[in-house]
């Protein structure tokens, strides 16, 4: 994977698929974009319960794990790309395994904000399908992407108004929000009620879909917290946490997360 993804810098890439599918092959494509810090189960229900509600009747799902090389918010550590994107190639054979019906690309980008992937996957990866792009995210994404701070000083009424016209956005509640589980589940709603104008245009309210988490106790792991296990050597745990193949990977390469 460092030849990989070595190729992918020295070619000054947008994009670029490393496994699975180099093009969409389905009508309906679901992206997780992550930092896959480690993948976890978290996600993988994510990705679960998005399939299980919104995938289209009898019809493959294409889903595209999404590594992004600049982050938001993050900087790129501790473990290094090539780590991840080695991980993200188990998770996406532990996919195909548990989500029949469906077939797993794992790609990377430059793009750091959701608007921009959006772009480019629309330019290089659904080619021909003029598909609405479903975007996997956590409650704490969603409230991120719908924040002024990363337009500034472009209002996303019209910065976002191409983007939110052709994607769904399948969002799955999580614990530590800025809002309460309650809450999390009324935001579209709210959104189409006209509670977050003019900010967010209430129309755009049937773009987002927030679901339950189906395991509670998932609704708390995140990538931090289990690389604070790891180092704290209570790996037991993380049994419950991670997908098997990312456990025993995990447990063979402890000190790329140093
Ligand atoms: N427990 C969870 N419940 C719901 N969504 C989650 C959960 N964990 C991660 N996600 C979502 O999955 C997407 C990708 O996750 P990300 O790589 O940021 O993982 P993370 O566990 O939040 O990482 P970190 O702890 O390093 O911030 C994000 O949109 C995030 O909100
Ligand atoms: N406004 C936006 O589009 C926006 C805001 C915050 C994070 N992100 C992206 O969301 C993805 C997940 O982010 P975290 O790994 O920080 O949870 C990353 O690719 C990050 O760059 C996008």
């Amino acid at each position: 994977m460092k030849k990989v993804f070595e190729q992918f810098r020295k070619n000054d890439l947008l994009f670029q698929i490393i496994k699975g599918p180099q093009h969409l092959e389905s009508p309906k494509l679901f992206v997780l974009d992550s930092s896959f810090n480690p993948p976890h189960l978290a996600h993988f229900q994510l990705l679960s319960q998005a399939i299980k509600n919104f995938k289209l009747n009898n019809t493959q799902s294409h889903i595209l794990l999404l590594l992004a090389v600049n982050n938001a918010d993050k900087l790129p550590i501790p473990a290094s790309f090539p780590h991840r994107l080695e991980m993200m190639c188990l998770f996406a054979n532990y996919l195909e395994e548990k989500l029949p019906q469906s077939v797993v690309s794992v790609g990377l980008t430059v793009f750091s904000k959701f608007i921009d992937k959006d772009k480019v996957l629309h330019e290089q990866f659904t080619q021909e399908y003029n598909t609405n792009i479903g975007y996997l995210v956590g409650f704490d994404t969603i409230a991120r992407i719908f924040d002024e701070k990363y337009y500034h000083p472009l209002k996303i009424s019209d910065v976002m108004e191409s983007f939110m016209s052709k994607c769904q956005l399948y969002c799955l509640a999580r614990d530590h929000c800025h809002l309460d589980a309650e809450s999390q589940l009324k935001y579209a709603s709210d959104i189409l009620a006209g509670k977050y104008e003019p900010v967010i245009p209430k129309e755009w309210g049937s773009r987002v879909h927030v679901m339950q988490n189906d395991y509670p106790s998932l609704r708390n792991v995140s990538s931090s917290e289990i690389r604070k296990k790891i180092k704290a050597g209570q790996v037991e745990k993380l049994r419950d946490e991670l997908p098997s193949c990312i456990y025993g990977y995990v447990m063979k390469n402890k000190t790329i997360f140093d």
